[in-house]
């Protein structure tokens, strides 16, 4: 299988998005550690992978990734199982308009923290073996969606961290591929109680329901598939890949400097 001998971390793994990614890497022949806030669905995720394809397959690590000493005990766990890490999937994400420093430490902050610790085990500049690192955006980083300005902002950032790094590493020889999917409305928890998440936007649920009607809900399979694609195929750097119901198409972004 493509992934056979490959070492991926997760970060969000136990629900949602992250879940889907988790399972098609495995689906893969990878060995995939889960990380995640929460205990009681990564630990069940982990069991029942283990008992479908072998029990050093996956490993749970409860990890907050907004905490730079849990992320770091992570990565040492996951050298000291498996010898290493080839792939790295940023996900972990939380939409929350009311608290919003929150939804800038967790979507934006925290995936330049485990990019940088990543970088350390990854890079073939400090001995490692290169790899490719995939982070969640959204398309809420290539166009604006009115009720979650924070959110956007961060996904947004996301995406400019990603296809610097990807420029950066081809120019210092980190040997790593960076990459973002940005999909739309995906049916998990994150969509759940939207009204309570938006804060002084919540006069904007309903547009956001119309929203979502218009551009369809896709489920969580849909976005793991091309995470796969960006995994596996080695031509891709500094891309934004969207996905749709039903279709999917990477950004072409406007050239401005001969490095991007
Ligand atoms: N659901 C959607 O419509 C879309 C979601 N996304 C992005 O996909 C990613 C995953 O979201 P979903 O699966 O939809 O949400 P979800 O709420 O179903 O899953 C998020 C997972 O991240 C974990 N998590 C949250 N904060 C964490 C932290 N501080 N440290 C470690 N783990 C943490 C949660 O426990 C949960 O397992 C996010 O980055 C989100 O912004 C992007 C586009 C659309
Ligand atoms: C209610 C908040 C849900 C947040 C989850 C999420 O990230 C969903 C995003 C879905 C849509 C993004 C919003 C705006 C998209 C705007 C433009 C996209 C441009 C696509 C194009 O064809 O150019």
């Amino acid at each position: 299988m493509a992934l056979n001998g490959k070492i991926a971390v997760v970060t969000g793994a136990a629900m949602g998005i992250g879940k889907a990614i988790t399972e098609i890497l495995v689906q893969n022949g990878a060995k995939v550690v889960l990380l995640d806030v929460n205990e009681t669905a990564g630990k069940a995720l982990m069991e029942t992978l283990n008992k479908q394809h072998g029990q050093d397959r996956t490993l749970f690590v409860s990890c907050n990734v907004e905490s730079e000493q849990q992320i770091k005990a992570a990565f040492q766990k996951t050298v000291e199982t498996f010898g290493g890490t080839d792939i790295l999937c940023n996900n972990a994400g939380i939409l929350n308009e009311n608290e919003w420093e929150k939804t800038v430490s967790v979507n934006l902050l925290a995936v330049i923290r485990v990019t940088y610790l990543a970088l350390e085990h990854m890079s073939k500049l400090t001995g490692g073996r290169g790899g490719v690192i995939v982070n969640t955006a959204s398309l809420a980083g290539i166009g604006p969606l009115p009720s979650c300005p924070v959110y956007t902002a961060t996904k947004h950032g996301v995406i400019g961290f990603t296809r610097a790094l990807a420029a950066a590493s081809t120019m210092s020889g980190y040997g790593i591929r960076f990459n973002a999917i940005c999909p739309g409305f995906a049916q998990t928890d994150l969509l759940s109680n939207m009204n309570n998440k938006l804060g002084r936007f919540s006069h904007l649920a309903d547009a956001t329901t119309q929203m979502v009607e218009k551009l369809g809900i896709l489920n969580v399979s849909e976005v793991a598939a091309p995470v796969l694609e960006l995994v596996t195929d080695e031509s891709k750097n500094g891309e934004a890949f969207m996905i749709f119901p039903k279709a999917k198409q990477y950004v072409t972004f406007p050239k401005v400097s001969s490095s991007g």
